[in-house]
């Protein structure tokens, strides 16, 4: 069956990509991405201008359906990952970047669009705001000016990767902001905000950051996962595609976020547990499950979950 993907001028040679900020921080974890079986490309963990040791450890915990994280954005640095996407790979990328105030965000962008890199860009929008304002996209004003100004100058393939969102009215209010701008794609969901998680023989929260308050991934987060595709495919002009990430441990999952209408799938927890093995066994587990319902292509029913 083919799996191939297009997005704004990258072919993708499956729908299957890591999530951003899994096996995706340094060119050997990335090469390995390529070089796997099944993957259509790699995304690069989110970019800030400097490298950054990031939060103190543990900031990372494997929960019984799922994970818990508060990594505080480690990373090479921009021009590492620039380096990176601009030489020639045997799959497409996408470069995430992270400002860590907006000007980072216009900075970074004004780069990317002088360099050499024609591929996808990913804007993390989870990214911080000012003081005492929440994250960049959850507050829409500063969504919708960021994208205007961006719009002003960049012209290459850019998408943005969201925070879930848990009420109807912000589904609208988000979608009627990006249909203003020719954004190549949204990557949704990003790990549930400010979770929290107790070992009970020491009392203690299980990760050393923000007094144990971390981004919930895994299994745990599917419905939500799905909830926020659905939701935005509904919403979105056609044209900006759906990179669904967000629960997928298994090829009964990747059907679901395909049936909701995504694009392609990105998986983080599961494959930071298996390894990049993980996409052979999603593709073969998808594959049977079409091979069951007579489908022979994705697009007998990318989108076409139906109402009860
Ligand atoms: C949460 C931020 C540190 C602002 C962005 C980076 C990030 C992180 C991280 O580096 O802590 N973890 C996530 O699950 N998603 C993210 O987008």
């Amino acid at each position: 069956i083919d799996f191939k993907t297009t997005m704004a001028n990258a072919e993708f040679p499956s729908i299957f990509l890591n999530a951003s900020g899994v096996n995706c921080m340094t060119v050997t974890e990335m090469d390995e991405m390529i070089n796997a079986a099944c993957t259509g490309g790699v995304v690069t963990k989110s970019a800030t201008p400097q490298q950054r040791e990031g939060n103190p450890q543990p900031r990372y915990y494997q929960l019984e359906h799922g994970s818990i994280n508060s990594m505080g954005l480690p990373n090479e640095g921009f021009p590492y990952y620039l380096d990176y996407v601009t030489k020639e790979h045997a799959k497409p990328t996408i470069l995430s970047v992270a400002g860590l105030k907006m000007s980072d965000n216009i900075e970074l962008l004004h780069k990317i669009q002088a360099s050499d890199y024609t591929g996808l860009t990913e804007l993390n929008l989870s990214c911080p705001n000012v003081i005492g304002k929440p994250q960049v996209a959850y507050d829409f004003e500063e969504t919708d000016a960021l994208l205007a100004e961006i719009f002003s100058f960049y012209t290459k393939p850019l998408g943005v990767k969201l925070p879930p969102y848990f009420d109807l009215v912000h589904f609208d209010q988000m979608a009627t902001i990006l249909n203003k701008y020719p954004l190549t794609h949204i990557n949704t969901v990003n790990s549930v905000g400010n979770g929290l998680w107790i070992d009970i023989d020491t009392e203690k929260v299980v990760i050393k950051p923000k007094q144990g308050f971390g981004g919930l991934g895994g299994t745990m987060i599917l419905p939500t996962a799905l909830a926020n595709v659905r939701a935005f495919r509904q919403r979105l002009n056609p044209s900006i595609k759906i990179i669904g990430t967000g629960g997928v441990t298994s090829g009964a999952d990747v059907f679901m976020h395909l049936l909701c209408g995504a694009d392609m799938v990105s998986v983080g927890t599961a494959l930071l547990h298996e390894g990049v093995g993980i996409f052979q066994r999603l593709t073969d587990e998808l594959t049977t499950i079409m091979a069951e319902k007579g489908y022979t292509s994705i697009e007998d029913f990318r989108g076409k979950v139906q109402d009860f």
